[in-house]
C-alpha cells in the first residue's frame, strides 16, 4: 500500500515541485520507507529525487528547489514483493524508449513470468526485486513494438492493453513519458484505490492530479474528482493549457470490482472517499457491527471502552456509543512516532509501540475494559497493549478487532511477512486470546465487515487476506518465491546487524542476494545536499 500522485499544471512556466511535496505529505500515511518525487521539465528532461525515509527526511528544500517542470510524479512506499534497499524507492526510471518513469501501488502476482519474459524474450535487464521495475519495463517494451521516434494517445492505450494483459495482480499507477504527459491506469479488479481530478484556475484553465487518496484532491482545490474505473487509462498531455485535454479509454475489460477492504479498515484516511464510500462511515459502521456482536456475548462485564489509536479511533467510539458504554481515551499516542505496522522491522515495530502509545492509569485502575482496534496481524500491538492494560491498572482485558482474523497473506499490496508470523496464523480466537494476553477476543464478522464498506454500486471486495481466496488468482510458487525473497532479505538483514559490511557479506555457504543503497540510472547520483 503506497501512496501515489502525478500533477500537470496548465502553466508551463511554473514549477510543480512543491505541490508534489505537499500531496506526499497527505499521503505519508500509506508509505514511511522511501519516498520520490520525479518532474519534466523544458525539453523532456526529468529531474529526480529519491531515497529512504519520511517525506519529509528525503525532500530537503534544496533537493526539491533543483525539480523542474510542471509535471510530475510522487511516491510513497511500503515495500512488498522486494526489500527496502534504496535501490528499490520509487519512481522508477527506464530510458528507452521515450523516458518513463513510474510510481506504482500494489503487487503483482506473476512476477516469476513476467522476469522470465522480460530476460529470455524482450531482453531487457532487471535490477531489482522491486515488482513495480517489472511493470514499467514491460509497459517500456510495449511502446517500443511501435518502432516509432514519436508515438500517440492511441499507442500508448494500445501499449497499456498489451501491458495490463501481461500482467496480472494489484496496481495503481501513475506513469509520465518525457515531454509527452502523465497516465493514470487502474488494474481490471480496482483492487488499488487511483482518483483522477481537475482544478479550474482563475484564467479558466486547468490543472490536473491523480491521487490514491481523495483527501489530497481536495486539499489541493482539485474539486471535481472521480475514482479511475478499473481496467481504464487516462492520459494527461504536458500541455494542457489549449485544445489537449485529458483523455480516457477503457484499455481492458473491467472483472469483478473488488476493491482492497484493507483500505477501509487500515489503509487510507478516515477523511477520503475511496469509490464513492466514506473511509469515515466505513469505519463508523464498523463500531456499530462490532458493538452489536459484543452486546450478544454473555458474561462481558465491561466498564469502560478504549481505542488503540490511531486508526481505530473512529469505531472505538461508535462502539461505546452503541453499546451505551463510556468511551474513554486510556492511551495517548506520540504524535512524533509513525505507524508501527508499516515499519520494516518487527524488533523495530515492538519497540515502537511502546514509544507510541502510553496508557494512562487513572482510566484503567480497577475497570474491565474493552479494547477496540481496527485489525489483530502479527499481534505485536495487541500484546503490548494488553501488557500495558494490565500494568495499568486493569482488571479484565476484552480485545475487539473492527476485521476478521487475518489468516492469510496479503498479496496485493502489504509486506504481511509470511502466515506464519500471522497471529491468527492456525490458531482459533481462544489461543489468539491467549498468545495476546487477553481475557477474550472478539472479531468482527466478514458479513458485517463487508456490509459496512457496501455501497449501492460497490457490492464486493477483495477478502483473500481473511478467506485465502484470491480475487486474481496466484501463479504456482508465486508465494515460496516471495518467502525466499523475504528470507534472503531478512539474513542480509541479520548480518548487516551484526556488523558486518557488504563485502563480507557473502560467503559461498550461505549467497545472500546484497541489496544496492542507492538506484542505478544511466546519470551519475550527484551530492544531493
Ligand atoms: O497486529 P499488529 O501487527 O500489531 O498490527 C495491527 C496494528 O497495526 C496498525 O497500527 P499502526 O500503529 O500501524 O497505525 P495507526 O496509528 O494508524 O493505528 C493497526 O491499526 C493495528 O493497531
Ligand atoms: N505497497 C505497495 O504498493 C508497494 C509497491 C511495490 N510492489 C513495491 O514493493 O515497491
Ligand atoms: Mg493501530
Amino acid at each position: 500500500m503506497c501512496g501515489i500522485l502525478g500533477i500537470v499544471l496548465s502553466d508551463q512556466r511554473k514549477n510543480v515541485a512543491p505541490e508534489l511535496l505537499e500531496g506526499a505529505m497527505f499521503l505519508q500515511h500509506r508509505g514511511q520507507d522511501a519516498a520520490g518525487i520525479v518532474t519534466c521539465g523544458s525539453r523532456g528532461r526529468f529531474y529526480q529525487c529519491k531515497g529512504n525515509g519520511m517525506a519529509r527526511d528525503v525532500f530537503t528544500q534544496t533537493r526539491m528547489s533543483s525539480l523542474m517542470g510542471n509535471m510530475g510524479l510522487t511516491h510513497l512506499r511500503y515495500p512488498t514483493a522486494g526489500s527496502s534497499a534504496g535501490s528499490e524507492a520509487q519512481p522508477f526510471y527506464v530510458n528507452s524508449p521515450y523516458g518513463i518513469t513510474l510510481s506504482h501501488n500494489g503487487n503483482l502476482v506473476n512476477s516469476i513470468e513476467l522476469r522470465r519474459l522480460l530476460d529470455e524474450v524482450v531482453h531487457r535487464h532487471i535490477n531489482t526485486d522491486s515488482d513495480s521495475e517489472l511493470l514499467i519495463n514491460i509497459f517500456a517494451a510495449e511502446l517500443d513494438k511501435f518502432n516509432k521516434s514519436r508515438v500517440n494517445n492511441h499507442d500508448v492505450f494500445a501499449a497499456l492493453t498489451a501491458t495490463m494483459t501481461t500482467i496480472r495482480g494489484a496496481y495503481a499507477c501513475v506513469a509520465m513519458l518525457a515531454g509527452y504527459g502523465i497516465i493514470g491506469f487502474r488494474d481490471p479488479n480496482g483492487i488499488r484505490p487511483l482518483l483522477f481530478g481537475e482544478r479550474v484556475n482563475k484564467d479558466g484553465s486547468k490543472d490536473y492530479m491523480l491521487a490514491s487518496e481523495s483527501v489530497v484532491l481536495k486539499a489541493h482545490g482539485f474539486t471535481t474528482f472521480r475514482d479511475v474505473k478499473p481496467g481504464e487509462a487516462v492520459i494527461i498531455p504536458k500541455d494542457c493549457s489549449g485544445v489537449h485535454k485529458p483523455e480516457f479509454m477503457q484499455v481492458v475489460e473491467p472483472k469483478i470490482f473488488a476493491p482492497d477492504i484493507f483500505e477501509y479498515v487500515y489503509f487510507a484516511r478516515p477523511d477520503s472517499v475511496l469509490d464513492g464510500v466514506s473511509v469515515y462511515r466505513s469505519r463508523i459502521e464498523m463500531g456499530i457491527k462490532l458493538a452489536n456482536k459484543i452486546s450478544k456475548i454473555k458474561d462481558l462485564d465491561i466498564d469502560v471502552v478504549i481505542s488503540v489509536p490511531d486508526t481505530a479511533r473512529t469505531s472505538a467510539f461508535q462502539t461505546a456509543v452503541s453499546l451505551n458504554i463510556p468511551y474513554r481515551e486510556g492511551f495517548v499516542k506520540n504524535r512524533y512516532v509513525g505507524r508501527t505496522f508499516i515499519m520494516p522491522d518487527q524488533a523495530e515495530r515492538r519497540s515502537s509501540v511502546r514509544r507510541k502509545l502510553n496508557a494512562m492509569e487513572s482510566e484503567f485502575a480497577g475497570r474491565n475494559v474493552l479494547l477496540v482496534d481496527d485489525s489483530i496481524v502479527r499481534g505485536t500491538t495487541s500484546k503490548e497493549i494488553v501488557a500495558m492494560a494490565r500494568e495499568a491498572g486493569a482488571k479484565k482485558v476484552y480485545f475487539a478487532s473492527c476485521a476478521p482474523p487475518i489468516r492469510f497473506n496479503h498479496i496485493y499490496g502489504i509486506d504481511l511477512a509470511d502466515t506464519k508470523a500471522l497471529v491468527g496464523f492456525q490458531r482459533d480466537e481462544d489461543e489468539i486470546a491467549r498468545v495476546i494476553g487477553a481475557d477474550k477476543v472478539i472479531y468482527q464478522d466478514l458479513e458485517d465487515l463487508i456490509d459496512c464498506c457496501k455501497s449501492d454500486t460497490l457490492k464486493e471486495f477483495e477478502v483473500g487476506v481473511f478467506t485465502g481466496d484470491y480475487i486474481t488468482g496466484v501463479e504456482d510458487n508465486y508465494l515460496q518465491e516471495l518467502e525466499k525473497i523475504r528470507a534472503q532479505n531478512q539474513r542480509l538483514k541479520d548480518r548487516r546487524d551484526r556488523g558486518f559490511s557488504i563485502d563480507t557479506c557473502i560467503d559461498a555457504s550461505d549467497m545472500v542476494d546484497i541489496k544496492a543503497e542507492v538506484d542505478i540510472s544511466i546519470y551519475n547520483r550527484g551530492d544531493y545536499e
